[in-house]
């Protein structure tokens, strides 16, 4: 487990889906020390505030903040009178549920009071009654409120107030999302920052409120410098809980034991990239490049996907010693068809990938302090040690060294050989993520593998829009492509058709392994003419290099370093392809602007089929 520190952390009852019940088991079951409880899950649960009260302590949960108001300033003053009566009221709660903070935004209604000294009078004299039971109020400035929008603007009020039982809530997003400054923070003392909520979001440029509403993310999943922020409020003397409050479409309706998860991964990843006093995780070893991809195949996918890497070149090098596992290999490029795990029928899958690590050992330790679930390997007699963790798409990743010691030993060599078509080593592996794991994912490989998640694109495709970003390596040596369909799995609009997944094989001259795979009569995706002719307009190519891609069926694309050629195979088993790369120069994209055409020559090829 990772070092804790004396921080603690929390999690809004608003990030979570579910009932209160289910939002606090999964909250313990993560790890968290604190919750914020949101209102309308106090109001809509069975326990009264002492009962969820000492259920939270049954828990290990304290409850760090509460927040039952909105618009608590008026110019009216029968509003006024009623809010200071409803805030009475909250405070004989706050006793029962043993917290001694209470939230309260900046009003967003139009009877807001917009002059700052009789604000700062209304704030006060709730502070009064706040103070009489032991009780304060951390203010924070809506990125949306009607007058006090900014965190500055929120400073000043509570400067203005001079109240002991009046302070500050920061929130990363209301403060970031409005180009504020956290330098700033260093002139608020420390005793006057109350509370810090934290949430990442893209960059959107679109109206704040639905930003706030719908895109929140966990630190590390959005656009957000938060590892500056947080450096900022620690620096100002902030000594409270680290709370997530994230309002998230995906996360309302994802199981909440995997979303506390997913949280608790951000918080210490956010605090082990701290500029100060960084949490101390066990180090991402290096990652040297892919081992192998495993696909899942039965005996309907098994001879197609095997039929397919002998025409691609590949050979049948070995045959597991236990299991129905083959191995086949050029190059360095390498693939397990395994026909010893349920796949659906006749499809063929991947399921596993293995990344070469300078410390298998280490690697599985670093997933483990993260929160990564550790898969239990069946191992037979002189089974080398493979450690594995899930991706959130149930991706098995291995750690592993290929090495006469290594994995590799489990195969009994058949003395396969085979002639190559130039493949020298796995490029990448593309996944196709289920919606609600995209997010999850991009922290996932950036934290737990070390990977640098890459800007990301989106490309509309025949079955809708497509979502997709690589994760890397800094060298590149392993390079995993991430795609999501928005809305919607991509495969197509029918019914149990999945989104496909591929490896891409890696070649020095894609023109001549392209000639070698279509003597060998692989079964290599046509590319219309229209494609080419377009590229022609777009890029004006040197007349001898577009006859070669009309030539071969070649796609292509370019970025300011340099240019990539590839081609694709048929979908196999239904679920898999592969793809040919040859990168040119510092190419570094995936061809995403060609997926379109890729996804509409599969349906083609499938309707056809
Ligand atoms: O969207 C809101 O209303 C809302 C409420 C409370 C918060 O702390 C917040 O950041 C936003
Ligand atoms: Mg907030």
């Amino acid at each position: 487990m990772a070092d804790r520190t004396t921080r603690r952390r929390a999690v809004a009852t608003v990030c979570l889906s579910g009932t209160l019940e289910d939002k606090l088991t999964a909250a313990a079951g993560a790890g968290f020390d604190g919750i914020e409880v949101f209102e309308p899950d106090l109001v809509a649960s069975p326990w009264s505030p002492a009962e969820l009260a000492a259920r939270c302590a049954d828990l290990g949960l304290s409850v760090d903040l509460y927040q039952p108001f909105r618009d608590l300033d008026s110019t009216d003053p029968a509003t006024v009178r009623r809010n200071q009566r409803r805030a009475r009221v909250k405070f004989d709660v706050m006793a029962d549920l043993g917290v001694d903070t209470v939230l309260v935004c900046s009003a967003v209604a139009p009877d807001a009071v917009r002059d700052d000294d009789e604000l700062t009078a209304q704030l006060a004299a709730t502070a009064d009654l706040a103070a009489d039971r032991g009780l304060r109020i951390a203010y924070e400035a809506l990125a949306w409120g009607t007058h006090v929008s900014t965190w500055d603007h929120s400073w000043r009020v509570v400067q203005a107030a001079d109240h002991p039982a009046l302070g500050l809530c920061l929130d990363s997003f209301h403060v970031l999302s409005r180009g504020g400054d956290p330098a700033g923070f260093a002139a608020v003392p420390g005793e006057k920052l109350f509370f810090l909520q934290l949430a990442d979001a893209p960059q959107l440029a679109m109206d704040v409120l639905q930003w706030s509403r719908h895109h929140r993310l966990f630190p590390g999943q959005g656009a957000f410098d938060l590892p500056a922020f947080l450096g900022a409020v620690l620096a100002a003397g902030y000594g409270g809980p680290l709370s997530l409050e994230v309002f998230n479409d995906v996360f309302r309706q994802s199981d909440p034991a995997r979303t506390a998860v997913d949280a608790m991964r951000s918080l210490l990843a956010l605090e082990a990239a701290l500029p100060v006093d960084p949490l101390v995780l066990p180090a991402a070893p290096e990652l040297t490049g892919h081992a192998f991809t495993e696909l899942a195949v039965d005996g309907v996918s098994g001879p197609v996907v095997a039929e397919v890497l002998d025409r691609l070149g590949f050979a049948h090098t070995g045959q597991h010693r236990s299991k129905p596992v083959q191995l086949w290999e050029q190059g360095a490029a390498r693939v397990l068809l395994n026909a010893g795990v349920r796949t659906a029928d006749g499809e063929a899958s991947v399921v596993a990938l293995a990344v070469e690590s300078a410390d298998p050992t280490a690697s599985a330790a670093r997933a483990e302090a993260l929160l990564a679930p550790v898969l239990p390997r069946s191992r037979g007699n002189a089974e080398a040690e493979l450690s594995a963790v899930a991706a959130p798409d149930g991706t098995q990743v291995f750690f592993t060294r290929t090495g006469p010691d290594g994995w590799p030993a489990d195969f009994l060599p058949t003395h396969a050989t085979a002639p190559g078509a130039g493949l020298t080593r796995t490029d990448h592996v593309g996944l196709t993520q289920p919606f609600d794991a995209y997010d999850e994912a991009g922290l996932f490989y950036d934290s737990v593998l070390g990977l640098d998640p890459g800007s990301g694109t989106e490309v509309a495709a025949p079955f809708g829009l497509v979502r997709s970003r690589g994760v890397t390596t800094p060298d590149r040596a392993v390079r995993l492509a991430l795609s999501v369909s928005l809305l919607r799995r991509g495969g197509g609009w029918t019914p149990g058709v999945p989104d496909p997944q591929h490896v891409a094989f890696a070649t020095d001259d894609v023109v001549a392994t392209a000639r070698a795979l279509r003597a060998a009569g692989a079964p290599l995706l046509a590319v219309p003419a229209n494609y080419h002719d377009d590229l022609d307009a777009r890029l004006e190519l040197d007349p001898a290099l577009l006859a070669d891609l009309r030539e071969h069926g070649l796609l292509y694309d370019v970025d300011p370093d340099g240019a990539f050629l590839h081609l694709y195979t048929e979908v196999l088993g239904g679920r898999v392809f592969f793809e040919v790369v040859q990168r040119l120069a510092g190419y570094d994209g995936y061809g995403a602007v060609n997926t379109p055409v890729r996804m509409a020559a599969h349906r083609r090829a499938r309707a056809r089929g």
